[in-house]
């Protein structure tokens, strides 16, 4: 896919550092694809009972911008940027062969589902976005999740409300940690499928309790969401991708039942800019990245981001960040704290993000 620059994009040479610029790079602006492009690709979500069920989620395919109370450009160049800090790298792929197997079940088991609850990672709303999702479901009543809302600021959560709205979606912000918009969930799943037991009573069939399948990418939050609900743990949830290999359903209450799936996503990952943010946020087996590499990209997307910057690394590690590259940063962390051992030394960087220790930030906001 390709992506239509504004003006200001062919006028402005992005600032790459120079360990990620690759040898003979080019900068080919026309026919650059940014993660918020790519994602255009997926096609619509929608919550029966809105008009215009069509949702473009990433309508403005060609448009590069990202709006919000601020850095609205930031966002921007970023986006740029990191498209090619990931021509550098070694690119991230995962497909282990319990999501081949999670995803045929899946499908099978679809027809069986009244409800779909797709759940993404607030940090990371369009990478977690699977793009085969709209064709497999069709007109499935659908409910989109943002889970992990306490990891992004109140900015962040402002702007991909406003962007659903705008859209005439509704979108459920939650915790799956501590539960927060669960009930809320719930109470929608069965609001969305009433239809099907008035249905079946004026066929004369007793009601049977609505069918609301959960899925998304993995480590997401889907089983801690409905544990969170359930109030049990019913489902195995743990702190890294691919915990669940098998499709569950799950009884709450007389009148709702769960199902439980494996995280998935495609077999090949064509954005890389989408697939560095998964391999950040741990939504993806760190088998499949170079963690030194992506702890990099990290730290210079963090040194960009307007409610991080330079200041909160520096505060942390005491290392400058605005005028190194990140695998400068890295080896100089390396060799503060570590002994040298740069691989050491990534992972806490992005374990520490991923505790929060920067402040709480999302790695994306909506396009405009
Ligand atoms: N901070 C925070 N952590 C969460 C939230 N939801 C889930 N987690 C944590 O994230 C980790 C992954 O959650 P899971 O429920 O196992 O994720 P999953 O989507 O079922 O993962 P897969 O098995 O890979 O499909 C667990 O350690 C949870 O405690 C949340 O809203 N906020």
């Amino acid at each position: 896919m390709t992506a239509q620059l504004s003006v200001s994009w062919l006028s402005k040479a992005p600032t790459v550092p120079e360990r990620f610029v690759p040898s003979g790079a080019r900068i080919c602006p026309t026919t650059l694809t940014t993660s918020a492009t790519l994602s255009s690709q997926s096609p619509t979500i929608q919550i029966v009972g809105v008009k215009s069920p069509s949702w473009q989620e990433n309508g403005c395919a060609n448009s590069n911008t990202f709006h919000g109370d601020q850095g609205e450009s930031t966002w921007a160049d970023l986006d740029t940027d990191l498209y090619y800090w990931t021509k550098a790298i070694r690119p991230v792929q995962w497909f282990p062969g319990h999501i081949a197997k999670a995803e045929k079940e899946l499908k099978e088991q679809l027809k069986l589902m009244d409800v779909v609850i797709e759940v993404r990672d607030a940090r990371i709303p369009m990478s977690t976005s699977h793009p085969q999702m709209d064709l497999w479901l069709g007109n499935k009543k659908r409910i989109l999740v943002l889970n992990r809302e306490d990891m992004i600021s109140t900015a962040d959560r402002n702007a991909w409300a406003a962007y659903y709205a705008r859209q005439g979606i509704k979108v459920v912000f939650s915790n799956g940690q501590l539960g927060m918009g669960t009930m809320k969930l719930g109470r929608l799943a069965k609001t969305l499928a009433v239809d099907v037991n008035v249905k079946r009573r004026a066929k004369g069939l007793l009601a049977r309790p609505v069918r609301a399948g959960i899925v998304g990418y993995p480590n997401v939050g889907k089983s801690s969401l409905i544990n969170r609900l359930l109030k049990r743990k019913m489902c195995p949830a743990a702190p890294r991708p691919g915990v669940t290999r098998e499709l569950r359903w799950v009884r709450f209450g007389k009148d709702l039942e769960l199902l439980d799936s494996p995280g998935i996503l495609p077999m090949r990952l064509s954005d890389q800019s989408a697939a560095i943010k998964l391999a950040i946020c741990d939504d993806i087996g760190e088998r499949s990245y170079d963690v030194a590499d992506v702890a990099a990209i990290l730290v210079q997307m963090l040194t960009r981001l307007p409610l991080v910057g330079a200041d909160a690394l520096h505060k942390r590690y005491r290392i400058d960040a605005d005028v190194l590259s990140g695998t400068t940063f890295v080896e100089k962390l390396a060799l503060s704290l570590f002994n040298g051992d740069v691989h050491q030394a990534a992972f806490r960087i992005l374990a520490d993000f991923r505790k929060g220790k920067f402040g709480w930030t999302a790695l994306e906001r909506p396009p405009r």
